[in-house]
């Protein structure tokens, strides 16, 4: 049996990954199964729920016509529980039947300037990792447990193995590929490095599911849909897609006889999704909260919020990404159309709070690069910059006290979110941030086009 190690034992892999191998082993295809584990202390409780039921859960999905399945998945064989050397994750990876090593660990958990380089100075976890690793210790940044497992498999022999990065990331495997290189070389392991350069490949992916985290009320409903009481039970939308790069190191289950798309190239479905999925969903969870909304399903019929979210696709995305030398093998318009439909169903209960998470590492991920693709073309960046402008005002009632449910952004120093909101021209110190904008930070086009959109979010608030 071949196996596909995971890290991060998130809702998303749960309702996604497991879910297409639970279905290629249910079409009588067996060869592969999941092992998982966390590398940072995270959820004991439903870790050890996990472990207690054989690694198999309820997933409730919801089509936007309300339709309810419920479904359980049984493709993750091995709960692997969670011990600060990483001891029973490192001995998973380093067997030769470990094909795969996949990950979930956030947008935030990746600690890349836009540049790509790792960001030593702004994030601690990173520095404290990487002095761990240099001591021969296992971390739980990915790069530090990364290093600790694929150090333990070219000491074993357990041969060449595929890095799938399953999270929202531009250029997901290539991105953490160059983070996790240069770790290593910080490390200064020359051995493990060129291992490492020879022996896996990073294929990048694009993964979609909206996954809301687990609430009681999910358990109710397969308690009473199955007769099961399940404290592992979760719940994500009918809608699933995922597109990878087929570029695998030592093999791959046959995806693609369950709708997986194996594809040369993924950079047209990644920039979709990222530019009219996420980042108009974390414009939706910003603009509803500063409205009073709960969910996102609510900030989506607003007719004013979903008016800045239909503008900023149709008039700023969608002519950078399909132009006339590249058009878009993508119909966008559609596909814009289809993920505000989705956002709006009301059965999925997704919160603002879970979407507006990890805004200091969206505005670089999801919205700069529209700001720089228009402005080399000297186009209008007036949509575009409601997004930043929301995220400003959104931060503001943060730093204020009036944000009604704990914001969490592990991309965010606190610092200087103090010095943005407490500067006597917060539009100005928010545009000269480097981390969230590159080489844009400063420029006086993006000042002048967030000046005027704060003074439209403004309006908007009332
Ligand atoms: N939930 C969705 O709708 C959805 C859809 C598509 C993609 N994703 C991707 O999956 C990610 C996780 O979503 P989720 O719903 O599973 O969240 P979750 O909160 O349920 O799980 C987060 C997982 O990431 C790990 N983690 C968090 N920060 C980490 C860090 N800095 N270093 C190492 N591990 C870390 C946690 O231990 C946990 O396993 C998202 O950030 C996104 O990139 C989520
Ligand atoms: O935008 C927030 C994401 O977690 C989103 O739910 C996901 O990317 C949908 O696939």
């Amino acid at each position: 049996m071949n196996v596909m190690l995971h890290l991060g034992l998130g809702a998303f892999h749960r309702a996604h990954q497991a879910v297409y191998l639970h279905e290629l082993i249910q079409s009588g295809d067996s060869r592969w199964s999941l092992a998982g584990g966390n590398t940072r202390p995270d959820s004991p409780e439903l870790i050890q729920a996990l472990a207690d039921q054989g690694g198999a859960y309820t997933l409730e999905t919801i089509s936007p016509a309300g339709e309810h399945r419920y479904t359980r998945i049984t493709s993750i064989q091995n709960i692997i529980p969670w011990s600060a050397d990483l001891a029973g994750l490192i001995a998973q990876g380093a067997r030769p039947e470990t094909k795969i090593i996949s990950f979930t660990v956030t947008e935030a958990g990746y600690y890349l300037d836009a540049a790509n380089r790792l960001d030593l100075a702004t994030f601690a976890d990173l520095r404290t990792d990487l002095d761990a690793a240099r001591a021969g210790q296992a971390g739980p940044t990915i790069y530090a447990a990364l290093t600790a497992l694929l150090r333990a498999r070219m000491r074993s022999g357990a041969g060449p193995v595929t890095l799938l990065n399953c999270d929202n990331l531009r250029h997901n495997g290539e991105r953490s590929r160059a983070g996790l290189l240069q770790f290593i070389g910080l490390v200064g392991d020359g051995e493990l490095l060129a291992w490492v350069q020879n022996n896996t490949t990073s294929p990048n992916a694009m993964v979609d599911r909206i996954t809301p985290r687990p609430t009681p009320d999910v358990r109710e409903r397969v308690q009473a849909a199955t007769g099961v009481d399940d404290p592992a039970a979760l719940m994500g939308e009918s809608f699933i897609q995922w597109v990878i790069e087929d570029h695998f190191a030592a093999g791959r289950p046959a995806w693609e006889a369950v709708g997986v798309e194996m594809v040369d190239s993924v950079d047209a479905y990644e920039e979709a999704k990222i530019r009219l999925l996420n980042a108009t969903h974390s414009a939706i969870a910003w603009a509803g909260t500063l409205r009073g909304y709960t969910y996102i399903h609510e900030g989506t019929h607003d007719a004013d919020i979903r008016k800045i979210a239909f503008d900023y696709v149709t008039d700023d995305v969608i002519p950078v990404l399909d132009t006339p030398e590249q058009p878009c093998p993508i119909d966008l318009p559609a596909y814009r159309d289809v993920v505000l439909d989705r956002f709006g169903n009301p059965a999925i209960r997704d919160t603002n709070q879970r979407v507006a998470m990890d805004g200091f590492s969206k505005i670089p991920g999801f919205i700069a690069p529209t700001f720089r693709q228009r402005l080399a073309r000297g186009e209008s960046i007036a949509s575009v910059a409601m997004l930043p402008a929301l995220f400003l005002a959104y931060l503001q009632r943060w730093h204020a006290g009036q944000i009604p449910y704990t914001y969490q952004d592990q991309a965010m120093d606190p610092a200087v979110a103090h010095a943005i909101c407490a500067s006597s021209d917060p539009v100005a110190a928010l545009c000269a941030d480097r981390p969230l904008w590159g080489d844009l930070a400063g420029d006086a086009r993006l000042v002048a086009a967030l000046r005027d959109a704060s003074q439209r979010v403004a309006a908007f608030i009332g």
